[in-house]
């Protein structure tokens, strides 16, 4: 029998290493990245209604129905599955919005797995996979989470070996930032003079094996730093608090302008939480760790972070 609703949480992602390439001729760059999921998710209840309807509680901004990625999940199973979409999807955030934390990608990944549940669709990972890149660049990610690899666009998943924890204070700021915007802007400075490169991948994913978080943090890299510092210059000055603060490195997240802190352990993570807090340079701070599961489905009495 098909379920009435069903529940998904969904992590957010930090990019440990994002290696920005050329421009494709789709007017996609080339990736190669380290994602790496969080414990700081979204939770969807996904139900049986009339039509499509996507809501969103907890931070506003997100917009709704069709326009909502996760509603454009459901739009896209139901064609592929030819059944009218007939959902209610509402959206507990808790990821930042436009944040670099790829919140929407979650959502549509997690509308992807519920729906799929809710319509009774038999759909390998592979499946929901090929799905879940159509929607978007980071959604096949937020399905697998773990740490992994991420190249072509992004959309192709490799995971990795090091599962140890890492601890994060996440500086998440008032504004957002578009990912295109940040992408064109990198384009702009490359176009204008040098900007250095991150390099390659190795040195990252030995260290990611050797579970020191000290050697992790000078592997640490992100091409779009300088294009989200250009846009938003007083992320610098966040970025700079980080290792006042005591953390081992800062970084901004993907196309920011959420900072990640990277710090020894679950203690040290809180004690710099509370001073870059009480600095009062970011909306807010979270003190989270990774690595997350991806996208699943949760039990009504579960008991989730
Ligand atoms: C930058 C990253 C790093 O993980 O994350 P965010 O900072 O957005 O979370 C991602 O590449 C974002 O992925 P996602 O947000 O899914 O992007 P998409 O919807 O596929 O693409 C949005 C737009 O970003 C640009 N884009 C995206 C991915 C890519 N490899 N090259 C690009 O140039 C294109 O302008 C594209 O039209
Ligand atoms: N469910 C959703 N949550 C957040 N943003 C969404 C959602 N659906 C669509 N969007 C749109 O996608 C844009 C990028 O959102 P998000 O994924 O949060 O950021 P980022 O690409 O920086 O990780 C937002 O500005 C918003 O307009």
């Amino acid at each position: 029998m098909t379920p009435g609703s069903v529940r998904v949480r969904v992590p957010a992602k930090i990019n440990l290493h994002l290696g920005v390439g050329e421009v494709r001729p789709d007017g996609f760059h080339e990736l190669v990245t380290v994602f790496h999921a969080v414990d700081l998710y979204d939770k969807l209840t996904v139900a049986n209604g009339k039509g499509l309807r996507v809501r969103t509680v907890g931070i506003a901004g997100a917009p709704a129905d069709g326009d909502n990625l996760a509603g454009r999940a459901a739009l896209l199973l139901a064609a592929h599955a030819g059944i009218p979409c007939d959902v209610r999807i509402e959206i507990v955030k808790t990821i930042p919005i436009a944040g670099g934390m790829a919140g929407g990608s979650a959502d549509a990944a997690a509308a992807l797995l519920g729906c799929a549940q809710l319509w009774n669709l038999e759909l390998t990972r592979a499946e929901l996979a090929g799905f879940a890149a159509e929607l978007g660049s980071d959604v096949p990610f937020a399905l697998t989470g773990g740490t992994a690899v991420g190249t072509g666009r992004g959309e192709l998943i490799a995971p990795v070996l090091g599962k140890h924890p890492l601890h994060w204070v996440l500086a998440i700021s008032d504004g957002g930032l578009s990912t295109p915007a940040v992408f064109a802007e990198l384009d702009r400075l490359r176009a204008a003079g040098d900007v250095p490169r991150v390099g390659g991948v190795t040195a990252l994913l030995a260290a990611l094996v050797s579970g020191d978080p000290g050697l992790l943090a000078s592997h640490l890299g992100n091409d779009m730093q300088a294009a989200a510092v250009s846009l938003q210059p007083h992320l610098r000055r966040v970025l700079f608090a980080g290792t006042q603060e005591g953390a081992l490195a800062s970084i901004v997240s993907g196309s920011g302008p959420t900072v990640a802190m990277l710090c020894r352990s679950a203690e040290h993570a809180a004690e710099v939480g509370i001073n870059i807090a009480g600095l009062g340079i970011c909306k807010s701070v979270r003190v989270v760790s990774g690595p997350a599961p991806g996208a699943r489905i949760i039990s009504d009495n579960e008991k989730s972070a």
